[in-house]
């Protein structure tokens, strides 16, 4: 995984047998070199050429004649001699005209000129990692060491705060419960627990990796990727794992959190920090559904999310309850070997098939990963667009169209007839069983899934999808709201998480009291979905309305919420301040504009029913921004939205 100086990349290229360069190149996906080429070679002809061909930004939606790409190749290759020959540096960034002509290019769409300052930063073509927060004066090191950070949870998040902590000398401690780092990649060890947001956009900017065997990671590589940044990143000595913080209290006089933590056998201590960051996660604790008689039930029973792989599923009646993420990709791998499997529903989810699902990334990408400069990094802004932002506009709602109850614009019917076509197929023209999977809602009114043989496992004979719900739950089985048993050996809770919570069970208690008084049992809401007023000093990775239920990667997110995160202690530490309180008119307009967005956007349409809206419909858990708008938000840090407190004047 190791990053070689770009310029000295395209040297050793150069220097390369050119039938062996030629043949790897042909390897590669031709956008992200045609890219790469215009840039090197300021020559923007190709992208002329390349434009009829590329209609969309996934790999298959790009269909390049074999004479063309061979004329890149050989027009690339030749670049990387002159650059070799005159030893020139390698060009600076392209100016914004031709940086929106190759993003257009390289998505098959116009691409919305606010992504422009992104795709620069996360480009890094001056390699200064502009993404990292620096120091913009000097630091006396006694200031820095009385200051303290405590960060809780180490998994996507928390990781990648501790890392920026370290880079700047900020002390720090995390606490895990775990006895492990990785969160959700940890603890989901469930039969086909996988990624839905390809890898290679789904792990952090500053650490990509040209080693992901697939495009779509299966839970042990991505646990093995967080892990290997981990033993990196030199972290270890600040990380307590195996101890769970329990409760949080602002100390107003003193400006510090006084943080209870309770170690594994039960004893509790205490620290006291200058900032609090939490990264426990908005998927972490199960939610277990209130369903009668489960506590009966005489067999094994477990949640998803922590999985018992002493129990042995083979040739026994299996129930699984919930029909999500979790249980789409758990159904497909148990079925084969269960002797029955019964699939409980409560509402059916949109899926969609992707052909890289289960596609192995070959040794040609993945030379091409680590050897051409700026590729993988094009790759990547690609599977951005495609996996998120380049079908947003298709989620809003059209208030002259009128099918409002099924779809909510023009694109996103035919999306959901795409969508309807793929399931009738898969499912083998079982049209009872198409209504009873086909959601009524608008597509992405939920996540949209894939479909990684979700509706081919429902046609097998040992499997039967039960829509009418749960009763009860009985010592051998399950009764569903027809009155018929379903026998069961064992019990699979597909059941999700307490979204709606973020930072539960931990107790939180700020200048005006518990958070839990602020947010009640369900409407969390935070400034940029980072701060809370009242709560000084305190941040959170993964908060409220920032998950993205249009697709995109959660870990992108958290990067924009540590770099913001970092801006305000290198406030509070340059200004030798005390504390930082988000002021409430920029919280409200936030929160305004929020739920305006929102208004607009599929997760507020009537039919949709989902964890990202609570009991009164607000929408709490997701982010309605394009990815770069909201790194635009978060990108700088404005001072003038909190009121900073001067430190204390010891007596
Ligand atoms: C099966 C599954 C698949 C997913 N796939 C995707 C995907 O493809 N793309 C995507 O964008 N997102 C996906 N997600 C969402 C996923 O949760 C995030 O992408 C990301 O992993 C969240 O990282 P995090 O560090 O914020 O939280 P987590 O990974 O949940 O980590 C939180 C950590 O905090 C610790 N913790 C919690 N409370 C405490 C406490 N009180 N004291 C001490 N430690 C505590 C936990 O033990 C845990 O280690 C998926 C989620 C699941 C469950």
């Amino acid at each position: 995984m190791s990053k070689v100086d770009d310029t000295q990349a395209v040297r050793a290229l150069a220097a390369t047998d050119p039938e062996f360069l030629d043949a790897h190149l042909a390897q590669l996906d031709p956008v992200p070199l045609l890219l790469v080429y215009t840039h090197l070679s300021g020559d923007e002809s190709l992208l002329e050429a390349f434009q009829p061909h590329i209609k969309g930004a996934w790999s298959f939606e790009v269909d390049v004649p074999d004479a063309l790409f061979a004329e890149l190749r050989a027009r690339t290759i030749a670049v990387f001699k002159d650059y070799a020959r005159d030893e020139r540096p390698l060009p600076p960034a392209p100016d914004m005209d031709r940086l929106q002509r190759m993003c257009d290019v390289a998505v098959g769409q116009n691409v919305p000129s606010e992504y422009l300052p992104m795709v620069l930063e996360e480009l890094n073509f001056d390699q200064t990692d502009a993404k990292s927060v620096r120091w913009r004066k000097p630091v006396p090191a006694e200031r820095l060491a009385q200051f303290h950070v405590l960060v809780v949870g180490l998994g996507y998040s928390g990781l990648a705060m501790a890392i920026k902590l370290k880079e700047a000398g900020i002390p720090f401690t995390v606490i895990e419960k775990n006895d492990d780092v990785g969160g959700t990649w940890y603890e989901n060890t469930y039969p086909g627990v996988a990624v839905d947001t390809p890898n290679h956009f789904y792990s952090y900017s500053f650490r990509a990796s040209s080693e992901w065997d697939h495009y779509f990671a299966l839970g042990p590589e991505v646990i093995n990727y967080i892990r290997t940044v981990y033993a990196e990143s030199g972290i270890a000595e600040h990380v307590r794992f195996e101890q769970e913080v329990t409760r949080a209290t602002w100390n107003e006089s003193e400006a510090k959190w006084e943080v209870s933590i309770r170690r594994a056998d039960g004893s509790e201590y205490s620290l006291s920090a200058n900032a609090f960051v939490s990264g426990t996660g908005l998927l972490n604790r199960p939610s277990i559904p209130a369903i009668a008689g489960l506590d009966t039930f005489e067999g094994p029973k477990f949640h998803s999310a922590q999985w018992d792989h002493d129990v042995d599923l083979t040739a026994k009646n299996v129930v699984q309850i919930g029909t999500g993420a979790s249980g789409m990709q758990i159904a497909p791998q148990i079925a084969p070997k269960v002797g029955h499997l019964t699939i409980f529903q409560r509402s059916p989810h949109w899926a969609r098939k992707n052909p890289l699902l289960f596609a192995q990334v070959s040794d040609g990408v993945k030379w091409g990963l680590e050897h051409v400069p700026f590729y993988t990094k094009w790759w990547r802004f690609q599977l951005l667009y495609a996996t998120s932002d380049g079908m947003l506009p298709t989620l809003r709602k059209d208030p002259d169209w009128p099918e409002p109850e099924t779809s909510l614009n023009a694109a996103n019917k035919l999306i959901r007839e795409q969508l309807i076509e793929h399931m009738r197929s898969e499912l083998k023209g079982d049209e009872a069983l198409l209504a009873k999977v086909t959601p009524a809602f608008p597509p992405y009114g939920k996540r949209m899934l894939r479909d990684g043989n979700w509706f081919q496992t429902l046609t097998r004979d040992n499997v039967e999808l039960v829509t009418s719900g749960i009763d009860r739950v009985t010592p051998s089985g399950v009764i569903d709201r027809d009155g018929v048993e379903h026998p069961a050996d064992v019990i699979i809770l597909a059941t999700g998480f307490k979204a709606q919570a973020p930072l539960y069970p931990m107790e939180i208690i700020g200048r005006a009291g518990s958070i839990r008084d602020h947010w009640g049992d369900d409407n969390p809401r935070a400034h940029l979905g980072i701060t809370v007023p009242d709560f000084p000093n305190l941040f959170i990775l993964y908060g409220p309305g920032t998950n993205g239920g249009h697709g995109g990667s959660a870990v992108f997110n958290s990067e924009c919420q540590v770099r913001y995160t970092m801006m305000a202690l290198r406030e509070l530490i340059e200004r030798d301040a005390a504390s930082l309180d988000v002021r409430r008119a920029p919280f409200d307009d936030y929160q305004q504009v929020f739920d305006a967005e929102h208004a607009q956007l599929v997760w507020t349409h009537p039919g949709v029913n989902n964890w990202y809206r609570n009991k009164d419909g607000r929408v709490v858990t997701n982010s309605p921004w394009r990815l770069s708008h909201y790194r635009n938000l978060t990108a700088d840090f404005k001072a003038e939205d909190y009121d900073i407190k001067a430190a204390k004047v010891s007596a």
